[in-house]
């Protein structure tokens, strides 16, 4: 498992100032199961995969890997297996030879690189030169090269950034099948919509503090709200009826937003006042919105007018 303890990262920010990326943070990723790390961009998402890894020392707290640090891990390819720029690949390189090599300066069987390439589907093309591939390829490439080791632990820095449908499908069963072999698998995104499909638990990160850490379903029933929209020509009327049985009632332009009662209850008690109904709809506000809502106040740079979001 991986484990952090006030975990800090400050980097220079000019006239002696300093900026604070990952700000005292503790959290545990548990082994067999997928944790989806999310934060918008700048939320400290890679700092923190860095310090897991090694390649950046905290400013103060502690992350180790299966009870120590990655630094003091004798072969660190059999202990964690991590894709963090899969872009990181000598472009001249064959992915076969890439994969050599790596396994070479590592102590691991060249047998091995047969069996990741197969893993990831890439043996037919494994001869070709790693700068001819798309970026689903590259991704792959660098799962497999994470997969050298056969490794407990997977670290993953958004592996479906820029990927097609089928290539974030794979992604997501590839991380399902890891899990379920009983592995730690820590996968970042800054899309709630790629977490929902992937992670059982979540660690959402922003500003570099953590705002949420619990399974995927308690977050759905914590921040994902529904309510009925009620339109009807007395809008005023019906606000009050149900307002007065001790519903939550707000008016927002010509509709009414109805939280505490399904929309038959709400249809019928409308009905038994005599006020006619137009429109009575279910709204469950998407995990999207309930991400946005969390992370709001942690968004580095938000977007000046609605208009220039879009
Ligand atoms: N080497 C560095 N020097 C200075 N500041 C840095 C450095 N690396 C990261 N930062 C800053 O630390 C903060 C966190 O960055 P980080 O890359 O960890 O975020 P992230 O959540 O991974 O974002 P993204 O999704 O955009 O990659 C940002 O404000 C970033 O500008």
């Amino acid at each position: 498992m991986i484990r952090a303890h006030a975990l800090t990262k400050r980097f220079p920010a000019g006239k002696g100032e300093t900026r604070t990326a990952v700000d005292a943070i503790d959290f545990v990723v548990e082994p067999g199961r997928v944790t989806g790390f999310l934060g918008p961009n700048g939320a400290g998402k890679s700092t923190t995969m860095r310090m897991i890894l090694g390649l950046d020392a905290p400013t103060s707290g502690t992350v180790s890997v299966n009870g120590h640090r990655y630094a003091d891990s004798p072969a660190p390819l059999r202990e964690i297996g991590a894709l963090l720029d899969a872009h990181a690949i000598h472009p001249g390189r064959s992915a076969r030879d890439h994969l050599r090599w790596l396994a070479a300066s590592n102590g691991i069987p060249t047998t091995r690189v047969g069996e990741v390439l197969d893993l990831v589907g890439l043996e037919s093309v494994a001869g070709q030169r790693a700068g001819r591939f798309s970026l689903g390829m590259g991704q792959r490439l660098g799962i497999a090269a994470a997969m050298l080791g056969d490794p407990p632990v997977v670290v993953l820095d958004e592996p479906v950034n820029g990927l097609d449908p089928e290539g974030i499908r794979w992604v997501r069963t590839f991380a399902r099948q890891l899990a379920d072999e009983g592995r730690t698998v820590f996968i970042s995104s800054h899309l709630m919509s790629e977490m929902a499909l992937m992670a059982d638990h979540l660690l959402v990160i922003g500003r570099g503090q953590i705002l949420a850490d619990c399974s995927m379903t308690e977050f759905m029933s914590d921040h994902a709200t529904s309510y009925v929209r009620v339109k009807a020509p007395a809008l005023g009327d019906a606000a009050t009826l149900l307002g007065g049985r001790g519903l939550d009632v707000s008016r927002v332009d010509d509709e009414i937003r109805v939280v505490g009662l399904d929309a038959a209850a709400i249809g019928d008690t409308l009905f038994r006042h005599g006020l006619a109904v137009h429109e009575l709809t279910l709204v469950r506000s998407s995990l999207e919105d309930a991400f946005m809502t969390l992370t709001a106040d942690s968004v580095e740079y938000h977007a000046m007018t609605e208009g220039a979001a879009r």
